[in-house]
């Protein structure tokens, strides 16, 4: 019997910390590198891949609005799972550069990263520009093709490696603790039980209160899920793009769509003028961190 190939896609190139949440959980799969959040996404919208693999919230800093934006505007897509990912950042140069590295005329990094490491570049680099890129790897990448640029990028070990280059500073995030959590999208509902996922199962909502603007509507809301003792994990509001102060709401609850109570959760909702959708039950699978050097 033919074998049928998953195909993953993933925000690339390689060793980007998407990649490497990816190879988590589909080890042994196609991956494929994507540019961008969107192109990845497309690829799944667009069944040029089974799945996508995205980051959707980081430790420090919070939301990855593209990825969510994209959930609620420009696509049908579930959520089959949730990889949990540790994240260290370091600073990394070109060989050639190494040994003027403290004299870098810009450092390079995805967004989240650089604000992730703001207070170390604050304190260390003030005044040197900080240029975004697609991904910790693409500036990784960047920095390998370009040694006659005095520049720097910020990722991960992985990517130093792949791309031979030199790390000069490491850890350099402003808080030990950093995480980002990424979600694994598919044209079709289900969770992936995938080996390793966890026991526990949970569900993301994406909600938009009742159109009459009434007060007390946020409240009643949350007390839907409250005196059900459905707990919520995160509560986010991101604009509709409709107009000053239309928001909606990303919920995710501690109990897959299963639950007893959830159904009645939901009729309540749609009883009290909330349009839901559902973006899956799932479940996490958790990378441990590396064990520290020294
Ligand atoms: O740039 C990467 O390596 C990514 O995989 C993207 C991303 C993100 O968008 O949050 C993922 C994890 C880190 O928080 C930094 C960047």
């Amino acid at each position: 019997m033919e074998e049928t190939v998953t195909r993953v896609a993933y925000l690339g190139p390689e060793a980007s910390f998407t990649h490497l949440a990816a190879d988590g959980l589909f080890h042994g799969d196609w991956l494929m590198p994507y540019t961008t959040i969107p192109e990845a996404i497309e690829a799944v919208s667009e069944d040029r891949a089974d799945y996508a693999v995205v980051p959707i919230e980081n430790a420090l800093e919070g939301a990855v609005s593209l990825t969510v934006d994209y959930l609620y505007h420009e696509v049908e897509l579930y959520i089959t799972a949730e990889i949990l990912q540790p994240i260290d950042q370091h600073l990394m140069v070109n060989p050639v550069q190494a040994d003027r590295w403290e004299e870098v005329e810009s450092i390079h990094s995805h967004p989240q990263a650089l604000a992730q490491c703001h207070k170390f570049l604050h304190y260390r680099f003030r005044g040197v520009p900080l240029i975004q890129a697609t991904s910790t790897s693409g500036a990784a990448k960047y920095a390998a093709d370009h040694p006659e640029l005095r520049i720097a990028a910020i990722g991960n070990r992985f990517a130093a490696e792949k791309y031979g280059l030199k790390i000069v500073q490491d850890s350099i995030n402003d808080f030990h603790f950093n995480r980002t959590r990424f979600v694994v999208l598919s044209k079709r509902e289900g969770e992936i039980g995938k080996p390793g996922c966890g026991e526990k199962v949970k569900s993301t909502l994406m909600i938009n209160l009742p159109k009459d603007n009434r007060s007390g509507a946020l409240h009643q809301i949350l007390s839907v899920f409250a005196w059900r003792r459905l707990n919520l994990t995160k509560i986010e509001s991101r604009p509709m793009k409709t107009g000053l102060g239309d928001y909606f709401f990303i919920v995710d609850v501690d109990a897959g769509k299963e639950h007893p109570m959830m159904k009645g959760a939901m009729e309540e909702l749609a009883a009290l003028g909330c349009v839901v959708k559902p973006l899956g039950t799932y479940r996490t699978y958790e990378i441990k961190p590396a064990p520290r050097e020294n």
